[in-house]
């Protein structure tokens, strides 16, 4: 934390502030679990609330705060690092700007992103008095968490997240049987049996599990605090996910599209984006999630270019090859006729 960021906390706690606080609640889980999409239910729902949002991406271009602005206008960005350790003095100081407001929001959303620790982040709210906890709550995709949970490079990071969760909420249940989703109950039990597991469809949820309780405590979590700017460190492992963008004025043939992206799945941890298609006048949203390749219509206002951001375990080789093979692919942007 930077000396000028710890005095002005410092005078914040010292302050008698006699204002309400801001119920900060704080929204986590692996990449592509869903957080975004819950985070619009929310924003979408009449709270009677103000609300400010705050979203962190682990990418150099923040592709979420496109999708959320749409739906509010107190969007604060901070990107191109993870907010629980390369870039905690740009959340400490947007805790602060916020908490200094002559009008002050009644909540706070901070959206983690997907390699985040949900719970060191809660905790560098909580150093500012002027927020109340409300809920951490981490995100399970229950299509993917068995593989995820499993996956020797990224395993910890999910684990340390759902362990810092005071709910957690399973989304994508809709994907998934009844068998398969006893199955990854029996699995979050492993890890924890004490936190509370709710259902989410398409991000909806009872909104009384984020903001009507409080949390005092918050458990310690152990982020290592050495990542760089667009890599975490998985240091159990030696890891590093690395962040890259494609953004070019081009249009995708849709099939195409998807097929160099399942070529690259493999190393590919989640890919999204806003894309011109060459059958469509309106441009798209892409999320790839392990497998699952999702083209829907965007229905905000895009840039007059392709854009996509790529996180994975991948080397620098395979970042050539990947835009190589999108360059190559790319039509002009020459809207169809
Ligand atoms: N079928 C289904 N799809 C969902 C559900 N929730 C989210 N999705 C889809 O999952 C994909 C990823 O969702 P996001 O909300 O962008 O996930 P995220 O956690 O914000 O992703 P990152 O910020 O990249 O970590 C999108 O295509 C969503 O539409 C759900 O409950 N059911």
């Amino acid at each position: 934390m930077t000396p000028t960021a710890l005095s002005h906390l410092d005078r914040l706690s010292a302050a008698p502030d006699r204002r309400k606080p801001i119920d900060l609640v704080v929204i986590g889980g692996y990449l592509g679990a869903g957080k975004t999409t819950l985070l619009n239910a929310v924003l979408s729902a009449r709270t009677g609330k103000t609300i400010a949002v705050l979203v962190n991406d682990f990418g150099s271009i923040n592709v979420d705060g496109a999708l959320i602005r749409s739906k509010t206008d107190d969007v604060i960005l901070l990107e191109n690092g993870c907010i629980c350790c390369s870039i905690g003095d740009s959340l400490t100081e947007a805790l602060i700007n916020i908490s200094a407001r002559e009008t002050r929001p009644d909540i706070l959303l901070i959206e983690a992103s997907g390699v985040s620790d949900p719970a060191r982040i809660a905790q560098i709210g909580l150093l500012d008095k002027a927020f109340r906890l409300c809920a951490i709550a981490v995100l399970i995709d229950a299509e993917h968490i068995h593989n995820t949970l499993r996956d020797p490079y990224v395993g910890d990071i999910s684990r340390r997240q759902i362990m810092g969760a005071s709910v957690l909420i399973m989304t994508k249940v809709d994907l998934i049987s009844e068998q398969k989703k006893a199955v990854v109950h029996r699995q979050i039990s492993l890890i924890t049996r004490a936190i509370p597991i709710v259902d989410a469809k398409k991000g909806k949820i009872a909104l009384a599990l984020l903001f009507d309780s409080s949390i005092d405590a918050v458990i310690g979590s152990g982020c290592d605090g050495k990542s760089a700017s667009v890599m975490h460190k998985n240091t159990a492992h030696g890891v590093e996910i690395r962040s890259f963008n494609f953004k070019f004025d081009c249009r995708f043939e849709k099939k195409k599209l998807k097929e160099i992206l399942s070529t690259f799945s493999g190393k590919i941890l989640r890919a999204k984006g806003i894309v011109w298609l060459t059958h469509d006048k309106s441009p798209y949203e892409l999320n790839m999630v392990g497998l699952r390749i999702m083209l829907i219509p965007f229905a905000g206002l895009a840039d007059q270019f392709s854009l996509i951001v790529f996180i994975g375990l991948t080397s620098a080789e395979d970042e050539a090859q990947l835009i190589g093979a999108l360059q190559k692919a790319a039509g002009t942007l020459q809207a169809p006729g």
